[in-house]
């Protein structure tokens, strides 16, 4: 030390001066807290961990590079998958709803990008061979290497997409015509299948209509008749509305009891205007071929037969159902050759234009008017006994089996022609409480009839009679259970409940998945026709969904000339229609009819036999027979003789006579009346009218 005097930093108390010391911690500092520096360097220890790391992620290298290959082809796959199956616009097409219009169009698409997928293919794969050829393995190895590279990349671990993506799906309709996951999905979820269980495709979806149509078989042990049944709930798995889907088993040598139709419509298929019946554009029509009735959901024509069976229709108010009655009649009407009794219990003007070709025709609601419809029974009951009795009579060649042929429907001398008895709201008829009187038994009119229609339902069609009946009321205590099981054909438009579909389709039948309550009330004639017979939907298609033709009254109006028309040139033209007002058969007198017997067959009670043999041909020969007469002649006691009578039905009647001395005034019987007496005796022999 020298003594000099040098400047010095000031130093605080408690502080030691050491001035290398503070350079160091200075630059340790900065270098810690350095942004540039890695932190890997920035300690020992950190260069430790960094070390290992860095040994870890080599050893791990080849196996992320495999998996990060194996995830790109994955990608790459898909990524392609979508590509040739054109999805962004498949995708596009769904969520505008459209994916039906564009359909042609990216099914040609699909099939470009096959070819150019497989352009590609070849086209790579020979330039790789020629150039493995030319320069060697070095190709191939150069060509893995960078193929590995960008799948590597494309399928590197990415951070925050682990997993799927979940997505909300679009609208499901119609996804499932282009992939059958879909569908089989919807099975699954409608429980028509089971989880592990799949369906196979018997034909691909294709376009059928205004809908798409697909065929497929399901796993052994499954039904089709249930996938009709839970139709609905097929229908919410599809998200369409069940009147949309058609679901059908396929039967017959191309089906089995597994394989199912389905058809899915664009759109409601009754929201579209109605349809006009084609019979307006035929001059004339054959009773034996089924009448033109409706659509079904795809549009095909369905026709329902008529002769040798019954139909019954359904409904509640203005569904459509004098509509679809008319349709039925309007067949009948176009052949000359066919003979038609119209009731119209409705009494409105719907059926007005069929009295113009009608052998019998009535409108309204009175009593009288239903007893008159119970005359019209008698007189078809009459009439069919007599065809039987005439059939019996045929030879074979004519007459096969005891069934009206269309040649003995069309020959006058046989008088057997197809003969239709249409009545609108039967059920007044049906439930009339007039009393009557029938082989001594006091029954309702409506009951007469209800029986006499049973007859009729069960016996006459086989004989030509086509009965067909409509009410606004199908409810059991209106229709007969005898009466609707002999009713074979069945048409029920929208009805209040499942129990009113059943009285007209038949029992059980809203489990077999055929409900007509469960038709919208804007669906105007569309109900479910359960077929006596073969339909275009074929023979063992137990119900379908129907559309009836449309046929205004001016349509009718039409028909009903052209039927009358046809008639006048044939010489067909009979009953009401020709203007002749045959009068109505005496009850009794049908009833003779119906057993065939002659008044001598009768046996009779006496006094009555007495009477009958003591007359003879006196009995249609005179016309009144004096008691005194009887008396004398039968040697009997006038008041016992008077009282047996009047219990068989005869009762006195004081008639003028000519006798020696003038005219006088005597106590006597009517001989029609003694006729009616053993006509009434007669049939009460007969089977009773409830076991006819
Ligand atoms: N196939 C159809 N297409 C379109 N509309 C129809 C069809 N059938 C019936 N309608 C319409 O439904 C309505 C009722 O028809 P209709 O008179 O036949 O019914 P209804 O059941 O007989 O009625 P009501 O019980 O009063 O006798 C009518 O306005 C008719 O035009």
């Amino acid at each position: 030390m020298s003594g000099e005097l040098v400047p010095a930093e000031q130093v605080f108390e408690g502080e030691l001066v050491d001035e290398r010391a503070a350079l160091v911690r200075r630059v340790e500092t900065t270098w810690r807290y350095s942004r540039v520096v890695p932190p890997a360097l920035k300690s020992r220890e950190a260069l430790k961990l960094a070390a290992k790391d860095a040994l870890a992620w080599v050893l791990r290298a080849p196996l992320r590079c495999v998996s990060a290959v194996g995830r790109g082809l994955v990608v790459a796959a898909r990524g392609w998958r979508n590509w040739v199956r054109v999805r962004d616009y498949r995708d596009a097409a769904e969520q505008s709803e459209k994916l039906a219009d564009k359909f042609v169009e990216i099914r040609a698409l699909t099939l470009f990008r096959w070819k150019v997928t497989g352009t590609v293919l070849l086209a790579g794969g020979a330039v790789i061979t020629v150039a493995w050829v030319l320069y060697g393995d070095l190709v191939l190895w150069s060509v893995g290497g960078v193929g590995a590279a960008v799948l590597a990349i494309v399928g590197r671990a990415k951070d925050g997409s682990p997993g799927r993506k979940s997505v909300l799906a679009g609208p499901r309709t119609l996804t499932w015509t282009m992939d059958s996951q879909v569908l089989v999905d919807a099975f699954r979820d409608a429980k028509l299948i089971g989880k592990d269980e799949s369906l196979r495709l018997v034909d691909r979806a294709s376009r059928q209509g205004a809908g798409w149509a697909i065929t497929v078989d399901l796993p052994a042990t499954r039904k089709a008749a249930d996938v009709v049944k839970h139709r609905e709930d097929l229908a919410s798995a599809l998200a369409v509305d069940e009147i949309q889907l058609s679901v059908e088993r396929v039967r017959g040598n191309g089906g089995h009891a597994g394989r199912v139709a389905m058809w899915v419509a664009d759109e409601d298929p009754y929201a579209s205007p109605p349809i006009g019946t084609p019979l307006l554009a035929v001059e004339r029509w054959d009773a034996w071929r089924p009448v033109p009735f409706g659509t079904n959901a795809r549009g095909r024509r369905i026709d329902l037969p008529l002769v040798w069976t019954s139909v019954l229709i359904g409904a509640i108010p203005r569904q459509g159902k004098t509509m679809a009655e008319r349709l039925a009649a309007a067949g009948l009407i176009l052949d000359p050759y066919a003979r038609l009794y119209v009731a119209d219990f409705k009494n409105g003007k719907d059926w007005q234009a069929a009295e113009q070709v009608a052998h019998r025709f009535m409108a309204g609601d009175d009593s009288e008017h239903v007893l008159a419809f119970l005359d019209w029974l008698v007189e078809l009951v009459a009439d069919v006994q007599r065809r039987y009795r005439r059939m019996q009579d045929l030879d074979d060649v004519t007459c096969p089996e005891s069934k009206v042929t269309p040649a003995m429907s069309r020959d006058p001398s046989l008088d057997m022609p197809i003969t239709a008895l249409i009545v609108d709201e039967v059920h007044i008829a049906l439930e009339d409480r007039t009393p009557v009187v029938v082989q001594g038994k006091k029954l309702t009119a409506g009951e007469q009839i209800g029986e006499l229609l049973t007859w009729l339902a069960k016996k006459a069609p086989a004989a030509g009679l086509v009965l067909v009946l409509a009410t606004q009321r199908p409810d059991s205590n209106t229709i007969p259970s005898k009466l609707r099981a002999v009713l074979g054909s069945r048409f029920a438009l929208r009805v209040m409940d499942w129990r009113d579909s059943n009285i007209v389709l038949g029992e059980q039948m809203n489990t077999r998945g055929y409900d007509s309550s469960r038709l919208l009330p804007s669906h105007k004639g569309v109900g479910i026709l359960r077929p006596d017979g073969e339909t275009q939907a074929g023979a063992d298609v137990l119900a379908l969904t129907v559309r009836t033709f449309y046929m205004p009254n001016e349509d009718w109006r039409a028909i009903c000339e052209r039927g009358r028309a046809l008639r006048e040139a044939e010489g067909t033209l009979t009953g009401q229609a020709a203007g002749q007002e045959t009068p109505l058969v005496h009850r009794a007198e049908a009833a003779r009819e119906i057993s065939g017997a002659s008044l001598d067959e009768i046996e009779l009670p006496e006094p009555l036999a007495a009477v009958v043999d003591y007359l003879g041909d006196g009995l249609d020969e005179r016309e009144f027979v004096p008691t005194a007469e009887l008396v004398e002649a039968l040697n009997v006691e006038p008041t016992t003789f008077g009282k047996d009578m009047g219990d068989l039905g005869c009762r006195p009647t004081r008639q003028y006579v000519q006798e020696e001395e003038g005219t006088r005034r005597v106590r006597g019987y009517l001989t029609a009346n003694i006729r009616a007496a053993i006509v009434e005796i007669g049939s009460s022999g007969l089977p009773g009218v409830d076991q006819l």
